[in-house]
């Protein structure tokens, strides 16, 4: 797992937020738009031209294998690759994930892009949504918690739109926490999970440190 260290500020991830995340945004409509766009042919292959040109640019200069998880000396999480809320993955949803101590919670608005039966959100969009949830609700008193089972029950489609999703610490057993999550529309909840979220044994980071105290750990931003 790539955990890396990387010894930036606050002010730093700010401004790399800023250029990333509009770009990141653009990418998502250009998603959208293919999805969606009924203009010609012709004008579908010259659009192919010139984003396989913008590809080739970005990647003139890229990493090798993933984005990873870097963190700061402080230990805020950059999980920018990530397939649910990374900041440079425009596959994620834009989900502002607000957190509170055993509670994750956020509201989106999820598009064609994530779409399973037509007009609904696919059952796996959902499943990941949900995981990600019930880990940042397990990870709020900064142990990092990984998935071992997670269960899910779709109790009727959940159509494309707003909607909202909410994760809740249930109960700890030691190196286990317990979490139960849901995703809603305006009529009230259409998928619900359980977690059983598991922090591995003697858990250090690949730098051979162990775990600064909770409070200093921030995973996530
Ligand atoms: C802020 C960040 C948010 C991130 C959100 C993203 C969430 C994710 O998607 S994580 C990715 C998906 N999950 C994974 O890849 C996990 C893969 N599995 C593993 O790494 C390991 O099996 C792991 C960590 C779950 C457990 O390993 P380990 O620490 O060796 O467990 P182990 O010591 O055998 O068991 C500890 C306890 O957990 C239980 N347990 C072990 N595995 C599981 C499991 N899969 N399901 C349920 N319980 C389990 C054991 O029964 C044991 O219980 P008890 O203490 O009561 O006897």
């Amino acid at each position: 797992m790539d955990f890396r260290i990387e010894d930036i500020t606050e002010e730093e991830i700010d401004r790399r937020l800023s250029v990333v995340e509009p770009l990141t945004d653009s990418v998502r409509q250009l998603v959208d738009a293919v999805i969606r766009s009924e203009v010609s042919d012709e004008r579908l292959a010259a659009a192919k031209e010139k984003v396989d040109a913008i590809v080739a640019d970005l990647r003139e200069q890229q990493r090798p294998g993933s984005f990873g998880t870097p963190y700061t000396k402080e230990f805020i999480g950059m999980p920018w690759g990530n397939a649910a809320v990374g900041a440079r993955n425009a596959v994620a949803p834009p989900l502002r994930i607000q957190r509170s101590p055993g509670l994750a919670e956020c509201e989106m608005v999820l598009g064609a892009a994530y779409e399973g039966p037509g007009g609904c959100v696919h059952g796996g969009v959902a499943a990941l949504l949900l995981d990600q949830l019930v880990g940042e609700a397990a990870s709020t008193d900064g142990l990092p918690s990984f998935t071992g089972t997670l269960t899910v029950k779709y109790l009727r489609p959940t159509l494309l739109g707003p909607l909202s999703a909410r994760a809740e610490v249930t109960r700890r057993e030691g190196r286990k926490t317990f979490v139960h999550a849901t995703m809603s529309d305006a009529d009230g909840v259409t998928v619900e999970a359980d977690a059983i979220m598991i922090c591995p044994k003697d858990f250090v980071l690949p730098t051979g440190d162990a775990l600064p105290p909770a409070a200093d750990r921030r995973l996530d931003r």
